[in-house]
């Protein structure tokens, strides 16, 4: 059985699901996209090809093997995407909770089956279908739990909200001893560069007491500087508009003083050295080109 066991983001990680970009399909038509970052490329004629997004999350394998991580995979749906772990469900402390996920995407739960079977029935968690929620928007962090979410009136209109408020108020039902804190981030379902697919796609806890963040991902001021003041000004490192659209947020923490970047993030991999941290470096632009990245393909099952 797995003793499930996640506190926060970046206390020193055991076991983890990896995405897989194998038999990923043919590029999308695209009326069968859902975010606009994918639409973007598959217009430019530069959407990913499938050989090097395997390249790209083999050698995210190979680091997670360098630390000794246990490395699960998804059974392989053919032609289809399954890059994206993170989205699929979530934990909090000892609970597995399935994520209710797009539409479009919900074949990807029942292909970690191989993983939820072995965990403790009572620790599986399936939240009522109206409770719309997806893993890049829940951030455990300690006493908190952050949840990125839109409650706007026009969330149908929206194929780039994925959590809603019912989803809210239904993790803080089942976690009654955190806080659960939510942040109304800014969608777009045609441009990239406004729109914070989920709350990892413009923040991310980082080390122990530090913070990524792009205050334009939030649509309420007040919310963004909530979380500045919580880390402390010092403590924030605010990316620009091209950096979230690059996905600097996305990247993911093996430990408090050990991340995967990608390899081209100069500046913020700068910061994080800086910060005593050490940065393992992959090759990550072409997964980036569909609105998501490290943090995105990881599912993260023990940590310390
Ligand atoms: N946790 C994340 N930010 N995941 C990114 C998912 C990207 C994927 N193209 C989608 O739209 O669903």
């Amino acid at each position: 059985m797995l003793k499930l066991h996640i506190k926060n983001e970046t206390s020193r990680l055991r076991a983890v699901v990896l995405g897989t970009a194998e038999s990923n399909g043919p590029i999308p038509k695209i009326e069968d996209t859902y975010d606009p970052k994918s639409q973007q490329h598959i217009k430019a004629g530069t959407y990913p090809k499938e050989s090097d997004m395997i390249k790209e999350m083999e050698a995210v394998a190979q680091v997670l093997k360098k630390y000794d991580v246990t490395v699960y995979r998804p059974d392989i749906i053919t032609d289809y995407n399954q890059i994206f772990s993170r989205d699929i469900a979530f934990v909090i402390e000892d609970k597995f909770v399935k994520a209710n996920i797009l539409p479009d995407r919900d074949k990807e739960y029942q292909a970690i089956q191989h993983v939820i079977k072995q965990i403790p029935k009572e620790n599986v968690i399936v939240l009522p279908e109206d409770c719309h929620i997806e893993g890049g928007d829940v951030m455990p962090w300690n006493d908190y739990i952050f949840i990125g979410t839109y409650s706007g009136e026009d969330y149908p209109d929206y194929i780039t909200a994925r959590t809603n408020t019912k989803a809210v108020d239904a993790i803080r039902a089942i976690f009654p001893n955190k806080t659960v804190k939510s942040f109304e981030l800014r969608k777009s379902n045609t441009n990239p560069k406004e729109n914070a697919l989920h709350l990892d796609c413009c923040f991310q806890p980082v080390g122990k007491d530090k913070a990524i963040i792009h205050k334009n991902g939030f649509l309420i001021e007040e919310e963004y500087q909530w979380l500045v003041d919580f880390f402390g000004k010092d403590n924030v490192f605010e990316i620009t508009k091209d950096e979230m659209y690059n996905m600097n947020s996305n990247i993911f923490s093996i430990s408090e003083d050990v991340v995967i970047s990608e390899k081209n993030f100069t500046r913020l991999n700068t910061w994080l050295r800086e910060q005593g941290i050490t940065v393992e470096e992959v090759p990550y632009a072409e997964i980036a080109k569909q609105e998501g990245l490290l943090r995105c393909s990881t599912l993260p099952l023990i940590r310390d």
